[in-house]
């Protein structure tokens, strides 16, 4: 009995300590689940946060539906920058490597004969041995690289991707703006690397354009029908130019021939000739400075004489809807017959909330049946998060941006978000978000802006596919008052995409995020590489310098995006969509009107210049296209339009027509440099 007593004792201590020891497991099985769904939640915030870029560049397919994260190189281009000093001597056949490297890149190869040269002569040397890291993916890079010999494997997420070898190029997305490498390339043999640091090649494209811009402007000046002209209407004259060169003996001009161009001589001589009683008959010489081609096009009759190049000759040439739209025909020398004259003269066709305090804000809760959830968050941005927020004394909604300080200064965005704050307290137009006050405190700024309760066009569009004409002219001629506004008070917006564009409760569009605004001087340039990839202006890709008119191209965009779900240039690599800007093939669908066409293909000219809305009527000609014939403007500003894109607009409670985001718990860090000071 005793002996069984003891046994059963022993068992049972025995089965007290497997209890415990699986009270441990159990407790320590919990804490790792809990560790895990930390984990989790921070991927996940990580992966909501995520640039885009990587998922574009990947090799995956792409869901082209994604939200469009904008882009930025935030540094500016030193104006004064010598890179004359990093001049690197090559031998001839090194040069040529080089050369043939950067013609077989989609990119490079767009670079013309100048550039090519600054470029050759500014790469640096690099030797690397086997199994050295060039790149790591994820990590910041501000280098490209030409493969002189050797080999190299590229990676992603430790998968192979490809190998590359003498000739490829490689790093190319970092020279255009500071992104994340989106994969790493470790040196398989010893390599020898030609290098090249993004500012130094945006400073080759700067340059170069810069420098030319002041001879064309200081060329023009001194021509004698255009130096009485301002420098701004010198500026439009020259975006919409196109050099052309002549040969000896080559007619440019014929007499009694269609003529839909108009020149100006940059450089050598060219003789007019006329027919008179059957024998041609020269009529004058012409130089540098000089014009000709204009009476075709101002009386809209044949060529009424015969232009010829002596020599080689150099012209800009103006085609005739460029000509009508930037050169002020009164200040134009005719070069008129008397006789013709007679004939042919007369032929031409809210109130702000000031009181607001931000302990006055109060969150609004998810409803989950009887039970109210977490917090509202209408979207994410690149920052931080917009959050929907009501007051107790108003009673209304309204949209609060937290912005994380420390990111901010992390992505040197500092004067980005002071100027939005400033632009948006002095902008009052139906058409822009409206922001009602700004707060601080240790870790974020906060914006408290109108809350447009009918959500994302972007969302909208993806819900439908694509929009009704009538729609998408009802969106694109809001924004256009929007730009109108804007552009009126010398601001670019530089991010139109219909990620941008917010529903109001009646369906009228509203501008959000100012976060690459600019205010320019009208006839200047601005050189900073910003937007949308797929809604950039080929100008600002190719580091021209842009202004407002890069905002017109980026209509056309919208609109083409509207009508057809899908934007005109679209690949899953940036690269692909900047070589698409740049060819300029838009491929329209059989679907689309004519109407649509010709509007999107006048505010998508390569040219700045000789796009619609930076010509001489300026926005005028855009809203006097035909396809805006049904548009009453006056009606629309007046929001007496009955908005066709209210039916879009979701019944229920107020954050319905937004997606629903996780709530987050975690803060941001503190910072305390001081930059806010002025916010
Ligand atoms: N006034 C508003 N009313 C309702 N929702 C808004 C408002 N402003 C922004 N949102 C929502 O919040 C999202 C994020 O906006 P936010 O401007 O911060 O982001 P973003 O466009 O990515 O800008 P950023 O480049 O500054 O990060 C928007 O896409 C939109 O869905
Ligand atoms: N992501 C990716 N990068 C590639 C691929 N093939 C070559 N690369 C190069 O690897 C480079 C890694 O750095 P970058 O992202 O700057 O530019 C990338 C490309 O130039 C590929 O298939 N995918
Ligand atoms: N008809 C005419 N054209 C001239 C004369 N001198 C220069 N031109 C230029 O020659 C051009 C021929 O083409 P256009 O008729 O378009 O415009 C004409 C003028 O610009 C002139 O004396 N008579």
């Amino acid at each position: 009995m005793e002996a069984k007593l003891k046994e059963l004792r022993q068992k049972l201590e025995k089965q007290c300590q497997i209890n415990q020891e699986l009270q441990n497991e159990n407790r320590d099985l919990e804490t790792r689940l809990k560790e895990k769904e930390k984990l989790l939640e921070e991927l996940q915030s990580r992966l909501d946060g995520l640039d885009t870029l990587s998922q574009r560049y990947s090799n995956d397919s792409v869901d082209v539906r994604q939200s469009r994260a904008a882009v930025m190189a935030p540094e500016p281009i030193p104006e004064d920058m010598d890179i004359s000093t990093t001049r690197v001597k090559k031998t001839a056949s090194e040069r040529a490597q080089i050369m043939k490297a950067m013609q077989k890149n989609d990119f490079l190869s767009r670079l013309d004969e100048e550039q090519i040269n600054m470029m050759v002569e500014l790469l640096t040397s690099l030797d690397r041995c086997p199994g050295d890291d060039i790149i790591t993916e994820g990590t910041e890079g501000d280098s490209m690289y030409i493969v002189a010999a050797g080999e190299l494997r590229v990676t992603q997420a430790g998968r192979n991707l490809r190998t590359l070898t003498s000739g490829d190029v490689f790093g190319e997305l970092a020279i255009l703006y500071n992104c994340k490498r989106t994969a790493s390339v470790k040196a398989v043999t010893a390599v020898k690397l030609w290098c090249i640091e993004r500012q130094i090649y945006r400073s080759i494209m700067a340059i170069k354009s810069k420098k030319k811009r002041e001879q064309l402007m200081g060329f023009l000046k001194t021509a004698r029908t255009f130096k009485s002209l301002r420098d701004e209407q010198l500026s439009s004259i020259i975006d919409s130019m196109e050099e052309v060169k002549f040969q000896d003996n080559e007619v440019i001009v014929r007499e009694g021939a269609e003529g839909d161009t108009f020149y100006i001589i940059l450089k050598g001589e060219v003789q007019v000739t006329k027919k008179v009683n059957g024998q041609q008959k020269i009529i004058r010489k012409m130089g540098q400075g000089d014009h000709f081609g204009e009476l075709a096009l101002i009386r809209e009759i044949l060529r009424t004489a015969t232009c010829t190049a002596l020599g080689s000759v150099t012209c800009f040439a103006i085609d005739k809807e460029a000509f009508e739209e930037t050169i002020p025909i009164e200040s134009l020398e005719l070069h008129d017959d008397p006789d013709l004259l007679e004939n042919t003269r007369t032929s031409r066709k809210e109130s702000s909330l000031s009181s607001l305090q931000l302990k006055d804000l109060i969150p609004v809760l998810y409803q989950e049946g009887r039970y109210q959830g977490s917090p509202v968050t209408l979207g994410l941005g690149g920052f931080g998060r917009v959050e929907l927020v009501t007051t107790l004394h108003h009673g209304k909604y309204f949209a609060l941006k937290k912005i994380s300080k420390k990111l901010i200064v992390e992505k040197r965005q500092e004067k980005h978000v002071l100027f939005e704050k400033k632009l948006l307290l002095d902008t009052d137009c139906d058409f822009i978000v409206r922001l009602h006050g700004t707060f601080k405190d240790s870790r974020y700024i906060y914006m408290v802006m109108d809350f447009c309760s009918g959500g994302e066009i972007w969302t909208k569009l993806k819900e439908v596919r694509r929009f009704e004409e009538s729609t998408t002219v009802f969106v694109a001629a809001c924004v256009v008052e929007a730009y109108a506004y804007l552009h009126k008070k010398d601001i670019m917006y530089r991010d139109l995409k219909p990620e941008n564009l917010m529903l109001d409760s009646r369906g009228y569009i509203k501008l959000v995020d100012f976060g690459f605004a600019k205010k320019l001087q009208r006839g200047q340039k601005t050189y900073s590489f910003c937007g949308t990839p797929e809604y950039m202006a080929p100008e600002i890709i190719q580091n021209q310098g842009h202004d407002f008119a890069a905002d017109f191209w980026s209509l056309g965009v919208l609109i083409y995006e509207l009508l057809v779900g899908s934007p005109p240039f679209s690949s899953s690599e940036p690269q692909s969509i900047y070589s698409k800007i740049l060819d300029g093939v838009i491929k329209y669908p059989p679907h689309m009107g004519e109407a649509a066409r010709s509007l999107i293909s006048k505010l998508c000219r390569p040219r700045p210049g000789q796009r619609l809305g930076n010509t001489k009527n300026g926005i005028k000609d855009v809203r006097n296209h035909r396809w805006f014939n049904n548009m009453n403007w006056h009606k629309l500003r007046m929001k007496q339009i009955t908005a066709p894109t209210v039916k879009l607009i979701r019944k229920g409670p107020c954050y319905i027509n937004f997606d629903r985001f996780p709530f987050d718990k975690s803060v941001a860090d503190e910072d305390f440099s001081g930059w806010d000071r002025d916010f």
